[in-house]
């Protein structure tokens, strides 16, 4: 889909804009490495400006009524459904998922909108009864400040409303930095809140290079948070970077999801399940399983049922209705997958299928969907986040032995069980170090549950009632009063 031959890709308080040095960036179709259009791509100068404006609007946006401001959002939702089918071909387009994934991810992003037009008018403060007669003892919610969110490829729009539904909502105003490969959904997104009437300088957007946007947003004391979705090594930067200012952070980092297939799951379910999660987005997205323990009394024919249904894909172009699998974002994410692949065959994993570049006629960046087994806790793809399409698979024999090798990583953002036993629900969610436990279950992204991951993938909650409430400080009145 062209969507044009060259864009706008900053609007700084109600406008859109080139940036100062004319710089330019192509935005490329994973699929087919056709330039989709060109956009106009900034840096540290216009990030800066980009806070002056959002600091500028502040005062009035976030002295509306918390109804003022849901109704913008509410709107925004609205318009996102209305324009559903164009918004997934552009975010098809760019980042490569199948259509009907796109269509999923856009009316899951705009839920997000819509859960925090609702939660706007919920933010409530307290009185806390006091411990002195003459003292009463307030606590008000008041937005942060101006805000900066940082979005990465994976998922286009549904990052971008995590961020701008609860922030928006409570009463900040953002710079939203897109990912630089995927920059046109944001775009689109940002249009709707235009169209809606936002206010100038309440959003504004700056696609640039990383590294000056960065800098720009982390040394600016008025940038009084940073919510970030990406790498672990990019959010550690983040998080030295802020140190300076004692910003405050939100950070959804990386994860490397384990699944455990428990004798007593249904095993068609529990087959459906683990390919559903590991090969959606082609295995780009940070709650994918990325490893597989399947205990061993089940394993033959959980492998065998996955590998008939895993060589079935059709691996193609994402906007061909037909697809299940398309490309990868570039050229790197082939190879570390195909890194992944040969360090575990070295180490004496067996390939039952895939394991290779896709070979067909589209020219773009194609992975074959891959089953290993005869894995060991050594290999790379048993320890490093793959984001692709690799499913190493290992068995087990105890409930003590899975629960040890679950959480010897040091990611621990999303885990999955496949069990029937309520006993095991309990006993394994609580043993687990994860933030979010799948159970029967690998899709738990949804706008009213707190997302967020424990030690390195992160801290901070996306969805939920507590959402909103990174995006608010609670600030403390103690009154005296003479009698
Ligand atoms: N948790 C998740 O959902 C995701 C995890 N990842 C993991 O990270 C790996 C690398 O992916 P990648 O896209 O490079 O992820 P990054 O963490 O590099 O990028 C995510 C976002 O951060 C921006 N960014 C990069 N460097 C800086 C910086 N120094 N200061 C401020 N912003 C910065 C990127 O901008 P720009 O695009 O301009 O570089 C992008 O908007 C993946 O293979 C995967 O393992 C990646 C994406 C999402
Ligand atoms: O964090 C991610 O990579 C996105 C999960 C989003 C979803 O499952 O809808």
């Amino acid at each position: 889909m062209i969507v044009g031959q060259k864009e706008k890709g900053i609007f700084i308080n109600g406008e859109w804009r080139d940036s100062y040095s004319g710089t330019v960036r192509a935005i490329i179709n994973p699929a087919t490495l056709e330039k989709l259009t060109e956009i106009s791509y900034g840096g540290k100068e216009e990030a800066l400006e980009a806070v002056e404006e959002a600091k500028a609007a502040f005062p009035s946006w976030s002295k509306k009524t918390a109804r003022e401001r849901s109704t913008f959002l509410y709107k925004a939702y609205e318009k996102m459904l209305e324009n559903k089918e164009q918004l997934a071909q552009i975010l098809t387009s760019e980042q490569g998922k199948p259509l009907t994934e796109a269509r999923t991810e856009i009316e899951s992003a705009a839920s997000y909108l819509l859960w925090y037009a609702e939660e706007a008018n919920r933010v409530y403060g307290e009185i806390i009864p006091s411990s002195k007669v003459n003292r009463r003892s307030l606590v008000i919610p008041q937005a942060i400040g101006v805000i900066a969110a940082i979005t990465p490829w994976n998922f286009p729009a549904s990052m971008v409303t995590r961020k701008l539904g609860p922030s928006l909502a409570a009463g900040c105003t953002v710079v939203l930095k897109p990912a630089s490969q995927t920059p046109l959904t944001a775009m689109a997104i940002v249009k709707i809140f235009e169209e809606v009437g936002l206010p100038k300088g309440v959003l504004n957007l700056v696609s640039g290079d990383a590294k000056g946007v960065g800098e720009a947003l982390t040394q600016s004391p008025d940038v009084r948070l940073i919510t970030f979705t990406g790498s672990t090594e990019v959010g550690r930067e983040l998080m030295k970077n802020s140190a300076q200012h004692i910003k405050k952070l939100s950070l959804e980092l990386g994860g490397h999801a384990p699944i455990l297939v428990m004798d007593d799951a249904n095993l068609e379910n529990a087959v459906d399940l683990t390919l559903a999660s590991k090969f959606r987005n082609c295995g780009q997205t940070c709650i994918c399983a990325n490893r597989v323990y399947v205990h061993r009394e089940i394993a033959d024919s959980f492998v065998e049922k996955l590998a008939v249904k895993v060589k079935s894909m059709k691996i193609g172009n994402g906007i061909d209705e037909a697809t299940v699998i398309g490309p990868m974002i570039d050229r790197n994410a082939v190879e570390k997958a195909a890194e992944h692949v040969e360090d575990a065959v070295h180490q004496g994993a067996t390939i039952i299928t895939g394991g290779k570049e896709w070979q067909g006629n589209l020219g773009g960046h194609f992975y074959e969907p891959t089953i290993l087994v005869d894995v060991n806790d050594q290999m790379k793809v048993m320890n490093e986040e793959t984001f692709g399409p690799v499913l190493p698979i290992e068995t087990f024999d105890s409930i003590e032995e899975v629960i040890e090798k679950a959480n010897q990583l040091p990611y621990g953002l999303a885990a999955y069980i496949m069990t029937e036993s309520t006993n095991r629900v309990f006993q394994l969610s609580e043993a687990l170090e994860y933030g979010i436990i799948g159970v029967n279950d690998v899709f738990p992204a949804t706008a009213e549950a707190p997302f967020g991951g424990i030690k390195e993938s992160g801290f901070g909650k996306e969805g939920g009632k507590e959402g909103i409430m990174e995006f608010v400080e609670m600030k403390y009145v103690s009154i005296g009063m003479t009698n």
